[in-house]
């Protein structure tokens, strides 16, 4: 585990005072349909995560390939690190140390998204690709189990529900887990509110269409779907023949409309609040009336940010190699040099592919950046993917409607430079030899893996499998039933599965996140352009290196933001004075003695 996760190495931890907060409420509540407006769909039961419950649900990770290999790499380092990371707190800790987990079982499989117009509408991935994960899945279920399998993409319903009929595991695709780890961190009243709310935007657009065992139709999760219209399809008022009522669907996403317009009720009273609170500190606390500063430190999720600030403020705020480790804002004050008190406000670390559905359900939240008087763009230097990271989080930032100027304003600072030092040269060399060797070899495997009619898929498992993880697992009799029928079931049931069936079907509110395929299709064959690109683009250079854990840099750092808030507060006083010239320049009659100096002249 600590080889592969170069970027995410520390040792520093702290431990949280609070208690745990939500079960694990997207899967569980996909697999018991939506309750009747349930007061609290996170409390749903039944949760496939319940099996020990001291134990976080072991996942197992599927990566689809990419190029070149060091995008798959730090790719796979962070689907690895978000598997690690969905986890509860009991008692107030994480059970397990981090760096002390072992790595997730994973496989790197072909991605059809590399070859235009490859992607199934069904399934994602292609038939050969599918049966090469149920034949990993089921090498490993005979040993240790798995709880669900993490697709490190983004699925459509459809193609969630397919997979997670023909693996028999559930099935959580890229945002999918980054919402169970949000639930499962909230621990504070608002950051549970947020995480609860995106969770809900998620489900919406999640209902699918299926076929219960008894042959009905309905919506929701395979298999335990529970009545929730008396009259049944077709009966939601379209026509004069239909009868008067609601469509199952209809009823469904009314249901979760009416919980989300409750939570944003309750979210209104938090933002209420801290815009108070913000008043309150614009006021006092500030030198020559010029009220109190606030510097929001931002960055990808695992940059640094909360431990900066602590090491930054000589405070302790919550900080831990997991991603999303921070949910709410804090504040932390900091004398910088020149006398000045500032407060520092620690925020949700962003991630890539997050849609901006879910940015927003975090708005209360991230109104800290969009209030603050100075950005900090704190960057985990030791990402291989740096750039990428530092594009994802400018976009964030615009999405969240941050002016281009505090953009331009804004710091950048590297972080973790303690760890390239230590790292230094030797590790580079081992690992460009893991990417170069993982290239050959997963061409081979893709090439074989391509093949809609496989013969061994198990020889390819194994290749992949000792690759990545060090160990060799036999999957080769593991194929029930054969891909051929699992191929047709799929094809006979298509209609039944289809997307554009459910959008006439309601409002097309969610048509954003029926398009994320594309776009992730267009985004991934693009990824090796933009990595060329890159390569020939000159290298961002930062304002300040620092490293939060052993203090290098950090003087330097306070000493920017003095300069940039001072350079802000002159420019903000001349422009004052440009406007009470404009007042005092204003038309006004001449006055008697104007006109005489006029004619003497
Ligand atoms: N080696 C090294 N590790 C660091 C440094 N700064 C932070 N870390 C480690 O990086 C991990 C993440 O740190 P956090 O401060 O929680 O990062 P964050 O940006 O707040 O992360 P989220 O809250 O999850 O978005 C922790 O394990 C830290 O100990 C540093 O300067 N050097
Ligand atoms: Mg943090």
């Amino acid at each position: 585990m600590l080889r592969i996760l170069t970027w995410s190495r520390s040792s520093l931890r702290s431990r949280s005072q609070f208690a745990p907060s939500s079960p694990f409420s997207i899967l569980s509540s996909s697999y018991s349909t939506f309750n009747k407006g349930s007061e609290d769909n996170q409390s749903a039961a039944g949760s496939v995560f319940s099996r020990y419950p001291s134990d976080p649900p072991r996942l197992f990770v599927v990566q689809p390939r990419l190029r070149p290999a060091t995008f798959l790499q730090a790719k796979l380092n962070e689907a690895l690190c978000l598997a690690n990371s969905l986890e509860e707190q009991r008692d107030g800790y994480f059970h397990s140390d981090f760096f002390d987990k072992e790595l997730p079982p994973h496989v790197v499989v072909q991605n059809p998204s590399l070859k235009s117009a490859k992607i199934r509408a069904d399934t994602y991935f292609g038939p050969g690709t599918v049966e090469n994960i149920k034949c990993h899945l089921n090498a490993l279920e005979s040993k240790d189990g798995v709880d669900a399998v993490f697709v490190n993409i983004i699925l459509s319903g459809v193609q969630q529900r397919n997979l997670e009929r023909i693996l028999g595991k559930p099935v959580l695709d890229r945002v999918g887990l980054i919402i169970e780890i949000f639930n499962a961190h909230a621990h504070t009243k608002e950051a549970k509110l947020q995480a609860e709310l995106a969770a809900l935007m998620y489900k919406k657009s999640r209902l699918v269409r299926v076929r219960r065992l008894d042959g009905r139709n309905t919506f929701g999760a395979s298999g335990e779907v529970e009545v929730v219209s008396a009259r049944g399809r077709g009966s939601g008022g379209r026509g004069f023949i239909s009868g008067a009522g609601e469509t199952e669907l209809q009823l469904q996403r009314r249901r979760i409309l009416e919980r989300r317009n409750h939570l944003l009720s309750q979210i209104e009273e938090v933002r209420r609040t801290r815009a108070v609170q913000r008043a309150a500190r614009k006021k006092r606390g500030g030198l020559d009336g010029r009220g109190l500063a606030t510097v929001a430190v931002v960055g990808y999720t695992n940059a640094g940010k909360s431990t900066l600030i602590s090491a930054l403020s000589d405070s302790n705020l919550y900080s831990d190699a997991r991603l999303f480790a921070t949910l709410d804002a804090r504040l932390k004050s900091v004398v910088l040099p020149s006398g000045r008190k500032v407060l520092l406000s620690d925020t949700v670390g962003f991630i890539s592919d997050l849609p901006v559905q879910l940015v927003e359900a975090f708005h209360s939240t991230l109104e800290e950046v969009l209030e603050a008087n100075l950005l900090v763009h704190v960057i985990d230097c030791t990402a291989p993917n740096r750039d990428e990271h530092r594009s994802t989080v400018l976009q964030v930032l615009q999405q969240i409607g941050v002016s281009e100027e505090k953009l331009q304003n804004m710091i950048e600072v590297w972080n973790k430079i303690d760890y390239e030092e230590e790292m230094g040269a030797g590790e580079d060399v081992e690992m460009s030899d893991f990417s170069a060797a993982e290239d050959v070899e997963m061409s081979d495997f893709s090439a074989a893996e391509d093949g809609e009619t496989k013969d061994s898929p198990g020889e390819d498992c194994d290749v992949a499998f000792e690759l990545l993880d060090g160990k060799s697992v036999d999957g080769s009799d593991a194929l029930k039933p054969s891909l051929g029928e699992l191929q047709q079931t799929m094809d006979d049931k298509q209609d039944d599965y289809s997307d554009g069936w459910l959008l006439s079907e309601d409002d097309t509110a969610d048509d954003y996140w029926n398009t994320l395929n594309e776009q992730q299709q267009a985004e991934t064959s693009n990824e090796c352009k933009v990595e060329k690109d890159s390569e020939s683009q000159p290298q961002h250079v930062p304002h300040v290196k620092v490293s939060a854990l052993t203090g290098v840099g950090l003087q330097e750092l306070l000493e920017i933001i003095d300069e940039k808030l001072k350079v802000q507060d002159d420019r903000l006083k001349s422009e004052k004075v440009v406007g009470n010239s404009y007042i005092d320049r204003k038309w006004r009659p001449p006055r008697k003695e104007d006109e005489e100096v006029a004619v003497e002249q």
